[in-house]
Order: C-alpha cells, then sequence, then structure tokens
C-alpha cells in the first residue's frame, strides 16, 4: 500500500513541507548496540542539559557586578556588611529566592558530575581503543570539550566572589602574570587594569553564560551527530562484525531507555543537591584580597593544576629584564597545555606506530592492547599523583607528617608512579590474555570434582559461552608486526632513527601476542610433571 496513504493529515502535511518522512523511516529504525559502559557519554550529555536548565534559572537572580553594596537580606549573621553584588545576589539565591539554593546546589552537583563523566567517558573511548579509524574527529571535539568543561566549571565557581572564587581567581592572575613577554599586558586587557578592578566578573559572566556554552552545544550537536552517522562501536560477538550493528532500533527501545536514563540521571543529582551541601559561600565569606582562603577546596577538576603548582620547586630567572617565573609558568600552562595535546593526538601517534589505517567498529578489550591499556594507566597514575598533591596540605595535618615530605612524596611520585603503573598494567594485561587463552582452550573450571570408575578424580571444565570466547579470541592480527629496519652501512641519519624508533614502537605494540604460550611450549608444559 502507498506509505502516504497510511499517513494522518498532520503528518502528511508536514511530509509535503520538510519531507520529513523518509528522514524518520531511515532513521527511526537505527539501531544502537548496548553496553553499560555506553551510557557514560549519556551521563555527561544529560547533566549538562540540566547545567543549561539550572544556569537559566540562575542568571535571572545573579548580579554580575563587583560594585560595593551593604548586605540586608535573611542571612544574619551577614547583614550589615560591605559586600559586592556578586557575592550579595548568590547569597540571596541562596535564602531567599524560592527553591534557590536547591537549584544552586543542582547546578553545582551537574557541574562536579558533568566533567566526572566526561573523563570516565574519555576512558571508556580510550581503553577500548573506540578512538581509531573513522571516529579520530570526535576525539578532537571531545578532547576540547572536555577543556571546556574545566574552563567553564571553574569560571562558574568564580563568579560568586566569594573567598574561594576570589583565591582561585587570584591564582589565574598569577598564572597570566607567568606567560613571558605578554604577562603582564595580558593580565591588564583580561581583569581591565589591577587585580581584581570592577569589571572581571561581568566578563566572566558573558563568558560562563553565554560564550562557553554556545560553543559547547555546537560541539556537542557535532559530536553527536557524527556518532549517529558513524553508527557505534560494539563488543565482538555472535553475530557482530565491523559491518554491522547488532542492538535495540531507535524508536521505541532506545528512545524510553535514554529517556528514563536521563531521568535517574537528573533525580539522582536532584537528590544529592538535596541532601549534601555543596559550595556554601555564606560560611567563606566575601573575596577580600587580604584574607586567605581557609577550609574551602577548588572543585575536584581543578585539583590536579593545584597539585603541580604545589610540586614545582620555585625557579625563577631574570632575563633582560624580565622575570620569567618557571614556577607558575611550567606547572600551571605548559604542563596543561601539554596534557590536553597529548591526549588530542593519541590516536595519530598510536595510528603511526602500528600502521593500522584500517577502520575499526568493533571495541578492543583493554587487556588485549596491552601497550596502550598500560599506557592510559600511567597517564591515570600520573594525574592522580598531581591530584592528591593538591591536598598535599590536608593529608599532612590529617596523618601527622611535615609537609615538605608530603610535597617530596609526591615529587618522586610524578616520574616513579607512571612507570610502576605501566609495567605492572602490561603484566596483568599479559597474564590475562594467557588465561583467556586457557579458558578458551581448556574451558572454565566448574567447581565440580568427578570421581572416575577407575577411581581417579578429574575436575569437569565448562565451555566457554559463545560470546565470551568470541570476545576472548578477539586479539590483534600479527600481521601490524613490522621487522626492525636494518642498514648495510650503519649511519644514524634523523630518517633512520625516526624508523628505528617507529619500528621498536610498533613491536611493544604489536608482538605482544608472542607472549602467550607457543603450542610447542604447551606441549612441553603438558610433558612436565605436576
Ligand atoms: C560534553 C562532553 C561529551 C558529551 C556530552 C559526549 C557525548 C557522547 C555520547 C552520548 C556518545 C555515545 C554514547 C557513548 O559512547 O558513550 C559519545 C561517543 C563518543 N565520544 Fe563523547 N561526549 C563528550 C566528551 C567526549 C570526550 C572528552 C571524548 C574523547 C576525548 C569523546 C569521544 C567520543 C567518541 C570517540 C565517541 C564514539 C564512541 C563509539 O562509537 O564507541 N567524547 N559521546
Ligand atoms: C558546562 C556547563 C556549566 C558548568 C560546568 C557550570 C558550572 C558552574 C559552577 C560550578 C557554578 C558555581 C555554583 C555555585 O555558586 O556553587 C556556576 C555558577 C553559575 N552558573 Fe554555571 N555552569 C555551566 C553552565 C551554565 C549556563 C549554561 C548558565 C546560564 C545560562 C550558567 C549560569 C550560572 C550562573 C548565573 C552562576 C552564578 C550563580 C551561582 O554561583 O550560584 N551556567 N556554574
Amino acid at each position: 500500500m502507498n506509505k502516504r496513504a497510511l499517513m494522518t493529515d498532520s503528518e502528511r502535511a508536514l511530509d509535503e513541507r520538510l519531507g520529513s518522512a523518509a528522514f524518520l523511516r531511515r532513521n527511526i529504525r537505527k539501531v544502537f548496540p548496548e553496553q553499560w559502559s555506553f551510557l557514560l557519554g549519556e551521563i555527561a550529555l544529560y547533566s549538562f542539559m540540566l547545567l543549561v536548565l539550572t544556569g537559566v534559572f540562575l542568571s535571572l537572580f545573579f548580579k554580575p557586578s563587583e560594585e560595593d553594596t551593604v548586605y540586608d537580606g535573611s542571612y544574619a549573621l551577614l547583614r550589615g556588611a560591605k559586600v559586592s553584588e556578586a557575592y550579595a545576589s548568590t547569597i540571596d539565591i541562596s535564602f531567599d529566592v524560592r527553591g534557590g539554593l536547591l537549584v544552586r546546589q543542582i547546578h553545582h552537583w551537574a557541574a562536579v558530575l558533568f566533567v566526572a563523566a566526561i573523563c570516565v567517558h574519555l576512558m571508556r573511548i580510550f581503553f577500548t581503543g573506540a578512538f581509531r579509524k573513522p571516529r579520530e574527529i570526535n576525539w578532537l571535539i571531545g578532547t576540547t570539550l572536555f577543556a571546556l568543561a574545566v574552563a567553564e566549571g571553574f569560571g562558574g565557581y568564580s563568579l560568586p566572589d566569594d573567598l574561594l572564587s576570589g583565591t582561585g581567581l587570584r591564582i589565574f592572575q598569577g598564572i597570566l602574570l607567568s606567560i613571558p613577554i605578554v604577562g603582564t599586558y595580558l593580565s591588564f586587557f583580561v581583569f581591565g587594569g589591577e587585580f581584581p578592578g570592577h569589571q572581571f566578573i561581568p566578563r566572566l559572566f558573558t563568558v560562563h553564560i553565554l560564550l562557553i556554552p554556545g560553543i559547547l552545544i555546537a560541539l556537542i550537536t557535532a559530536h553527536l551527530m557524527i556518532i549517529w552517522h558513524q553508527k557505534h562501536t560494539q563488543w565482538p560477538g555472535p553475530k557482530r562484525t565491523g559491518h554491522n550493528v547488532v542492538g535495540s532500533p531507535t524508536f521505541p527501545q532506545f528512545l524510553t531507555h535514554t529517556i528514563a536514563f536521563q531521568l535517574y540521571v537528573a533525580g539522582l543529582i536532584t537528590l544529592l543537591a538535596a541532601w549534601v551541601q555543596i559550595n556554601p559561600i555564606w560560611l567563606y565569606g566575601p573575596y577580600r584580597p587580604d584574607a586567605v582562603s581557609s577550609g574551602s577546596q577548588p572543585d575536584w577538576y581543578v585539583g590536579f593544576l593545584e597539585g603541580s603548582l604545589r610540586l614545582m620547586p620555585r625557579i625563577s630567572w631574570s632575563f633582560a629584564g624580565h622575570t620569567i617565573a618557571w614556577n607558575a609558568l611550567v606547572p600551571a600552562v605548559l604542563l596543561p597545555m601539554a596534557f590536553f595535546t597529548l591526549i588530542a593526538l593519541y590516536p595519530f601517534f598510536e595510528r603511526w606506530v602500528t600502521g593500522d589505517d584500517r577502520p575499526h567498529h568493533l571495541c578492543d578489550r583493554p587487556r588485549n592492547a596491552p601497550t596502550r591499556t598500560a599506557l592510559g594507566m600511567a597517564a591515570i597514575t600520573w594525574y592522580g599523583n598531581l591530584w592528591a598533591a593538591g591536598g598535599n596540605d590536608v593529608i599532612a595535618a590529617v596523618f601527622k607528617i611535615p609537609l615538605e615530605y608530603t610535597t617530596w612524596f609526591f615529587r618522586i611520585g610524578f616520574f616513579a608512579f607512571p612507570v610502576i603503573a605501566f609495567v605492572v598494567t602490561r603484566r596483568i594485561c599479559l597474564s590475562l590474555q594467557r588465561s583467556d587463552a586457557q579458558a578458551v582452550e581448556e574451558g572454565i573450571e566448574s567447581g565440580i570434582i568427578k570421581r572416575l570408575p577407575t577411581g581417579q578424580y578429574i575436575e569437569v571444565h565448562d565451555r566457554p559461552r559463545p560470546e565470551q570466547a568470541m570476545i576472548a579470541q578477539a586479539v590483534h592480527p600479527d600481521d601490524l608486526v613490522r621487522p626492525l629496519p636494518r642498514h648495510i652501512i650503519p649511519l644514524p641519519t634523523p630518517n633512520r632513527i625516526i624508523a628505528q624508533i617507529q619500528a621498536r614502537l610498533n613491536q611493544a605494540y604489536t608482538k605482544y601476542a608472542a607472549e602467550t604460550p607457543t603450542p610447542e611450549e604447551r606441549r612441553e608444559l603438558e610433558k612436565r610433571p605436576d
């Protein structure tokens, strides 16, 4: 029957104007694979939506102004105090606007969860190799989203002009000043004169509610459209190939699941906001340049920068009448730049090393890509060490250790922990590969011991389920292994050195499969008496 005849009048009217029927028919049956780790991107998406929603509410009451005012709201302890309008309006949102404190807390908790979800989502993509061709563009967009989210969060908690905001902004100004040659000009330009001035919070407000959210919305839209076009990756398993997607269709299954999930995320954040206090700015007090922040901590995602600033030894040079403040420049400018650049470039580095230019639509099991997994764990350890160093004073106070000891511990850890994490992770991955191979060959121990009529005891092994077996066997093909280049005349020209490095890295990435016992080794092992 003609499909148009089945449409209702309104559907036909819409179709005649937008051609929507063909579009919907094409997209509504699109299939989504199901796996819990694919929900992480959705947590980021739904907490972002909540941020925009609550942010609009806050903008109705927040006054982005550093002009002085005398506080006369409901919070008795502050009444009569001279504070900025930004600070007074945030206290008003908390105590005098109906539902204001809840919305403020939802906004802040959503920000904390948003950045956390982005990080875990990034790790999922990294450890499963979902950044490989054709998804490199989305990886680059994602890295930009990550950096913008951290900047947006920092900008957000700098708005209320409390002691935590001001202390953070003072550090930010110090970082600007450390940039050689242009630092002083940049600080004057950004703050509209001497720190703190009266112009920064109105400017930050525009950046926080318009500029960065605008870019985030545009990039997230592009991110999702690319996922829609490229289709999602999936785990290897029966009937799953690099050319199909096995899962549930967009409508009604995926849509129902995802709307329910969105409500869970919003519900959980609201519950947190209702029960757990966050950023009680009335306890910190308004910002005063001569006061020191105490009892306040930056949001978790800024912690690694705080740590890197604390670990860097005090080094500065005077050069042609200029001071180069390495102690701020290295940890707070160069290190975060290197961090985000290395993340952005990783997919291209791995492709250069492995020479793997094929499209990949099946996820890697982390243990089956041991060098990548080990590098990822090294990076997480390095980040975790910096993050913990951001609380070195708290650790020193709680455990009654001299502050210098904690600083030196984390300084040594900065170099040592990633190496240890790399070696240990790679070993664990290889051992897990061996146990996978064993499970496929010999079956999985069932825990059932049987006695044979001959009196002999044997343990019954279950066959792995087909999907288990397929995941276990989905290791990298050996055809990516490249031999080390040999030159008749061993002259170390730059091209040859690069070729050597590339080939050696290639072997570190692709030759691990040789570490599982070969059939001969296996026969040898079996011959050995117990
Ligand atoms: C605002 C932040 C972000 C949002 C809202 C977001 C959202 C999503 C969603 C909903 C998906 C599909 C479901 C999933 O695989 O989890 C996805 C996939 C993806 N994301 Fe993100 N993402 C964000 C940040 C990032 C970051 C930081 C990266 C990496 C640096 C990244 C790289 C990717 C890639 C490569 C895919 C495709 C994965 C696949 O097909 O398996 N995203 N993103
Ligand atoms: C990725 C998006 C966003 C993040 C990570 C973020 C983060 C934050 C944070 C951490 C605060 C401090 C909250 C507090 O006082 O405890 C804040 C404040 C604020 N945000 Fe956002 N925000 C985002 C988007 C938005 C948007 C889209 C708007 C407006 C349309 C907005 C408007 C505001 C306003 C007016 C404040 C000051 C009021 C206050 O501090 O309570 N935010 N933001």
